[in-house]
């Protein structure tokens, strides 16, 4: 198995193999900003898309690419929301019966797949004492109180400013997935919602005020003082160019007006649309490592600039669009969950990079059984489980979920078609920060 990842701009077109995106998915939460390059037997190649096993269990061929901006941004899509769950969250909704707190109760295991709740009947939240409870009634917990509460046994609590809440019976509704809202459990959400801001919104709140069992202690003050310690992830963003038609500030998704897109065939860098999930991740140039190793290959390590001074130069002019793109008249016909886009989620570059085969070839990459030269059917994987797949992710920030792809790895050593990687937009100038450094593929 060959795999590929690193970090590149974390916004992406997500209309290519999101199979292999399956399969890559919780990885990258603990890979940070590494990445690496599988080749599989397609067996494992299918098997891998269906099951969180270890990767490394599988691999024949990996590259990992580390410190910095690796990605085959324009093959990669989102991460399938297995967790998702298309239920409707109304705001209001009804909350569950508060609980008392357990205090001496041992904390769990983490967070199961799914959620049982606990069958004992639910107590009233009850305090004697008058200084243990709020203006409201409520009782005043401690954080180290609530952070014994993120076990479906001992009820998931989280605190959202001052107020603590009693989200068991909402988890499995949550539209960003059960992993997601698990990440916080027993603590506050708010690090968490400084990453994914589109939690900030009215509705949003809504949502949650009704699962509100208690207040922290030291009140507002206290949790003001809290929430301002969190560090803003987005607060080294790259400036933008004036003329994007922002879609969203934070993240920053923005797109090509009209009348630029349509002045000239290939579009300027500088106004190239820009597909965010979450902040653009820091990479460094100049340390970066693209490393090959596994089984039938040589360990080897590239440099950013061994890659570009190595291998031959291949250009493709190619269009890429946001699979959104245009949904703003999709949902005049009818609604569509997304970002508005108009037309501009759009662009045309001439990308400059390495074919894939090149830099295989040069780990010594020996092809596996039932290799061709050309690229192999996918009836053929899935007759016989002897030809080899490529999965290709790029890491992200913790907490993410990958982006990736994959592709049979015959794509990847074909000359007419194979797969190219791409550090250089317009054929010259290195892939801008702001867009997609540092490679794409196709
Ligand atoms: C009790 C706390 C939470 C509530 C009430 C809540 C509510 C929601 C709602 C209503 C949405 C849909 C937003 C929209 O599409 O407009 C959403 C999406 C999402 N939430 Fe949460 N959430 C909570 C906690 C968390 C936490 C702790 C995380 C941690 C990572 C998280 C991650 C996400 C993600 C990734 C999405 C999908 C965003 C997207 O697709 O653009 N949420 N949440």
């Amino acid at each position: 198995m060959v795999r590929l990842q690193g970090v590149v701009r974390l916004g992406h077109p997500r209309w290519l193999l999101p199979v292999a995106s399956a399969a890559l998915g919780e990885r990258t939460a603990q890979l940070g900003t590494h990445g690496s390059i599988y080749v599989t037997s397609d067996r494992a190649l299918q098997t891998s898309a269906s099951a969180s096993g270890s990767p490394s269990q599988r691999s024949i061929t990996r590259i990992l690419g580390a410190g910095a901006a690796l990605l085959a941004a324009v093959m990669f899509s989102p991460t399938p929301a297995t967790a998702k769950k298309e239920i409707a969250i109304l705001p209001g909704s009804r909350p569950p019966a508060p609980v008392a707190p357990k205090s001496t109760a041992p904390v769990e295991k983490p967070a199961p797949a799914t959620v049982e709740t606990s069958s004992a009947p639910i107590e009233p939240l009850v305090s004697d004492s008058r200084e243990h409870r709020d203006d409201q009634g409520r009782l005043i917990l401690t954080r180290e109180e609530v952070a014994k509460h993120k076990t479906p046994k001992d009820r998931i609590w989280v605190t959202y400013k001052e107020g603590v809440y009693d989200i068991t019976e909402f988890v499995e509704m949550h539209p960003g997935g059960l992993s997601k809202i698990m990440l916080a459990a027993g603590g506050s959400v708010e690090p968490f919602w400084s990453l994914y801001q589109q939690h900030r919104k009215p509705e949003v709140l809504q949502i949650l005020e009704p699962y509100r069992i208690g207040t922290l202690e030291g009140g507002a003050a206290a949790a003001a003082t809290a929430s301002a310690a969190v560090a803003d992830p987005y607060a080294s963003d790259p400036a933008r160019h004036p003329a994007f038609i922002a879609r969203s500030e934070r993240p920053y998704n923005g797109e090509t007006p009209g009348t630029l897109l349509a002045a000239s065939p290939i579009t300027p860098n500088e106004i190239f649309f820009v597909r965010n999930h979450l902040p653009v991740p820091h990479v460094d140039a100049t340390s970066y490592k693209l490393t090959v190793e596994g089984e039938g290959t040589r360990s080897l390590e590239l440099s950013l600039d061994e890659l570009k001074s190595r291998f031959r130069k291949h250009t493709v002019t190619a269009t890429i669009q946001c699979s959104g793109n245009r949904r703003n008249e999709m949902s005049r016909v009818k609604a569509v969950k997304g970002l508005a886009w108009d037309q501009g989620a759009i662009g045309t570059a001439v990308w400059g990079g390495v074919r894939l085969r090149d830099v295989l070839k040069a780990a010594g990459e020996a092809g596996g059984a039932g290799e061709g030269r050309n690229a192999v059917s996918s009836r053929r994987i899935e007759s016989d489980g002897s030809a080899l797949g490529v999965l290709l992710r790029k890491a992200s920030l913790r907490m993410t979920r990958s982006y990736g792809t994959s592709s049979l790895k015959g794509t990847t050593r074909t000359r007419r078609r194979g797969r190219f990687m791409a550090h250089q937009f317009r054929c010259t100038r290195p892939c801008p920060f702001t867009t997609m450094y540092c490679w794409r593929t196709r």
